[in-house]
C-alpha cells in the first residue's frame, strides 16, 4: 500500500497498477489583429503506473571514476548504515542533494489544522530504494574499486577503510576506447580495453549487458554515462543521420563514431534506458531514431550539479524579478580527473556549450529586457589545478540592469564537492528513470486512444542536466523550479492530484484561518467503509468568536490571537 492514497473517485489501485483518470488543463494562445487570444482547454488522460518495483541494475559507463566509485560507495555506506569518524564527530551514511530521497512534496492542507502537508516523494508513488539498486559497469581503467576509490579521494578516510573490503574485489568490465574522443592524457589510464572492430566492440556491449542480467537476476538494467566527457562527433548524412546509416558506420568503423555512440546503441538493443551525464553530443539523429524504434528511454546531457544549478536559479530570479542581467561570467578551477581531461581544448568546448546554453530560456521568457537576438554577455572557465582535487572553486559575478540606468552585482564564491554532488544526481536519475519506464499514459483525445510510454526522449530528467534533450519540437526548459515542478506535478497526476500552484487561495477568502471552509462540500465519492466522511465540527470558540464582542475585547482577543502564533514560533524556534 502506497504511503499516501488518494481518495478520488478518479484513482484506482489494483494489486497491480495505480490508475488516474486526470484532466489536463492548458491555455493555446493565438495572435489576432494585435491580440493574444486565450483559449483553455482540457485533454483527459489516464495514467497507469505499475506497482511492482523491479530489481534493479546500474550499469555506469566510467565506474572507476571519481563519480562512480562515490556513487558505489554512497550506496554501499546507506546500505549497510555505515559511520565513521571525522574532526566534526560520527558522520551517518545519507542521501543528501537527491531530490528522491531528501526531499519532500506538499500534498495539501491539514484538513484538521489547516497546515500544509508535505511527504518525502518517495513516498508519491513507489520507487526503487538506492540501497536496492545492483551496481555495475565498465571503466577503461582495470584498477579494482577499493583502490579506485582511493584514487578519487573524495570520501572520508574513514569510510574508505570501512568500505574497502566490500570494493576491493569488484573490478569493472572493459570497456570501448578510441583514443581520439577524450584527451591524449587519459591514455596512460587505458588499460582494460575491448579489441575488435568498432561493431565486434558493440556486440561484446551487449553480451556484457546481458551477462550482467544473468550474474544479478536483475529484472531491468539502466546504463548511464559518467565516463570522461568526450570531442562533439561530427553529425551528417550518410553518417549518423537516420539509425540505418548509423549501424552501417559502427559497421564500417566510421572514425566518428564515439565510445559513448557504442555504448549508448548496445543499450538501446538490450532495451536499457541511456542517460548521459556528459556533455558529448553522443544523441545524434541515428541514436533518437533508434530509441524510437525500440521504444528505449535516452537522456541527458550532463549532470547539472554545481555552479550551473545555481545559475539555473539565480538567472531565473532575476529574469523573473524583471532585472536584467548584462554579463554572467562563470570560473571554476578544479584538479580531479574530470579536470584533467576537460585541460585539453576539444574536451572543454564539448563542457563549455552546455555550461553557457543554461539561460538561453530564461533569456527568451522576457522580451521586456531582451529583444529577440539579444543574450547577456556569458562567459565559461574552467581551469586545471592538481591540488584542488575533487573540489571544485566556482567563482561568478552576475552584473545586471536595475532601476533607472542602476547596476546590481552578484559575486558568489561556490565551493562544490563535484563528485558528492553529482552522485545524487545519479541516484535519482535512474530512480525516476526507472520509475517514467513504469509508467503509462493513454490519450482520450486520440481517435484510438492506447497505454503508451512517455516520448523515448526523457525530458522528465531535465532538472538534473545542465543541457536536457528534448523530444524535436519541444521547449528546453533550464529553470530549476520549473523542472522541479514538472516532475512533482507529474508525480502528482499519476495519483490524481492536482499541480500544486501555490495558490493558497483558501487563505485568501474571507473565511480564510477557517479549516471547515476546506471541507464546506462534504466528499461526494462513495463512502469507503471504516472511514467516517463527516466533515469534522470545530468549536467555534477555537476558530472564530460564536458571536459579536465589544471593541475592547476585540483588540485583546486579537494580540491574543497573535501572541499566541508568535509563541507557538517561539516555542518551535527554541
Ligand atoms: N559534479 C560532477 O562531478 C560532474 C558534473 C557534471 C558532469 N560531470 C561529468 O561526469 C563525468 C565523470 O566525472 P568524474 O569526476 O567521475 O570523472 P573521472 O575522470 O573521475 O571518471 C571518469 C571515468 O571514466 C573512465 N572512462 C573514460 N572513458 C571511458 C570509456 N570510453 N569507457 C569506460 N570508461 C571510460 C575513466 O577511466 C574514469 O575512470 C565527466 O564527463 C564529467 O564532465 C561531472
Ligand atoms: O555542474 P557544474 O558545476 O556547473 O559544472 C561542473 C564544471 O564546473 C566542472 O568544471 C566540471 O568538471 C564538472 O564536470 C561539472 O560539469
Amino acid at each position: 500500500m502506497p504511503l499516501v492514497k488518494v481518495d478520488s473517485p478518479n484513482v484506482e489501485y489494483s494489486g497491480e497498477h495505480i490508475t488516474s483518470h486526470y484532466d489536463y488543463s492548458t491555455v493555446e494562445v493565438r495572435e489576432d489583429s494585435g491580440h493574444k487570444i486565450c483559449t483553455p482547454s482540457t485533454r483527459r488522460f489516464t495514467i497507469r503506473t505499475e506497482r511492482h518495483v523491479p530489481k534493479t541494475g546500474l550499469l555506469m559507463v566510467g565506474l572507476g571514476g571519481n563519480n562512480g566509485t562515490t556513487v558505489l560507495g554512497g550506496i554501499l555506506a546507506n546500505k549497510y548504515g555505515m559511520t565513521w569518524e571525522t574532526k566534526e564527530g560520527t558522520q551517518c551514511a545519507n542521501y543528501l542533494g537527491s531530490l528522491t530521497q531528501s526531499s519532500t512534496v506538499r500534498l495539501g492542507t491539514d484538513a484538521l489544522k489547516g497546515t500544509d502537508v508535505y511527504v518525502p516523494m518517495s513516498d508519491l508513488l513507489p520507487m526503487v530504494h538506492p540501497n536496492d539498486v545492483v551496481v555495475g559497469g565498465w571503466d577503461i581503467s582495470g584498477t579494482n574499486m577499493g583502490d579506485a576509490m582511493r584514487r578519487a579521494k573524495v570520501l572520508d578516510v574513514s569510510l574508505q577503510l570501512q568500505l574497502y573490503p566490500h570494493m576491493k574485489d569488484m573490478v569493472p568490465m572493459p570497456g570501448v576506447y578510441f583514443k581520439n574522443f577524450i584527451a591524449s592524457n587519459q591514455e596512460a589510464r587505458a588499460d582494460n580495453v575491448l579489441r575488435g572492430t568498432k561493431m565486434e566492440q558493440m556486440e561484446q556491449v551487449r553480451q556484457q549487458i546481458r551477462q550482467f542480467r544473468a550474474a544479478t537476476g536483475v529484472d531491468k538494467v539502466i546504463v548511464l554515462w559518467t565516463a570522461n566527457t568526450e570531442r562533439y562527433a561530427s553529425v551528417g548524412q550518410g553518417l549518423n543521420d537516420t539509425a540505418a546509416n548509423l549501424m552501417a558506420a559502427i559497421e564500417r568503423g566510421d572514425d566518428e563514431i564515439s565510445p559513448s555512440t557504442i555504448y549508448c546503441v548496445a543499450s538501446i538493443l538490450e532495451g536499457c534506458s541511456y542517460i548521459n551525464g556528459s556533455p558529448q553530443n553522443t544523441f545524434v539523429p541515428g541514436v533518437l531514431e533508434l530509441a524510437t524504434q525500440h521504444d528505449t528511454f535516452i537522456a541527458g546531457d550532463d549532470f547539472k550539479s554545481g555552479q550551473t544549478k545555481m545559475k539555473s536559479v539565480l538567472v531565473d530570479f532575476l529574469v523573473s524579478a524583471g532585472i536584467k542581467p548584462t554579463s554572467i561570467v562563470s570560473y571554476n578551477h578544479l584538479g580531479n580527473n574530470d579536470g584533467y581531461n576537460l585541460s585539453s581544448p576539444q574536451q572543454f568546448r564539448s563542457k563549455e556549450i552546455s555550461k553557457s546554453n543554461v539561460v538561453d530560456d530564461m533569456v527568451a521568457s522576457n522580451r521586456l529586457l531582451y529583444q529577440e537576438d539579444e543574450k547577456p554577455d556569458h562567459c565559461v572557465v574552467i581551469k586545471y589545478i592538481p591540488y584542488v582535487g575533487d573540489s571544485k572553486r566556482a567563482m561568478d559575478e552576475y552584473t545586471s540592469e536595475i532601476f533607472m540606468g542602476g547596476h546590481n552585482t552578484i559575486v558568489m564564491h561556490n565551493t562544490c564537492e563535484d563528485s558528492l554532488l553529482a552522485a545524487p544526481l545519479i541516484i535519482d536519475l535512474v530512480v525516476l528513470c526507472e520509475l517514467a519506464e513504469r509508467i503509462r499514459i493513454m490519450d482520450h483525445t486520440h481517435k484510438t486512444p492506447k497505454y503508451e510510454k512517455m516520448h523515448v526522449v526523457l525530458s522528465l530528467l531535465s532538472y538534473l542536466t545542465k543541457a536536457p534533450i528534448v523530444p524535436p519540437n519541444t521547449p528546453v526548459v533550464n529553470a530549476l523550479f520549473k523542472q522541479r515542478d514538472c516532475i512533482i506535478n507529474i508525480m502528482r497526476a499519476c495519483v490524481g492530484l492536482p499541480p500544486d500552484n501555490h495558490m493558497l487561495l483558501e487563505h485568501k477568502l474571507k473565511t480564510a484561518g477557517s479549516c471547515q471552509r476546506l471541507l464546506a462540500t462534504p466528499p461526494t465519492q462513495p463512502t469507503t467503509p471504516g472511514i467516517d466522511q463527516t466533515p469534522p465540527s470545530f468549536a467555534k470558540t477555537d476558530l472564530l468568536p460564536a458571536t459579536m464582542v465589544p471593541a475592547a475585547d476585540a483588540v485583546d482577543m486579537h494580540s491574543k490571537t497573535i501572541t499566541t502564533q508568535f509563541n507557538n514560533r517561539d516555542a518551535e524556534a527554541a
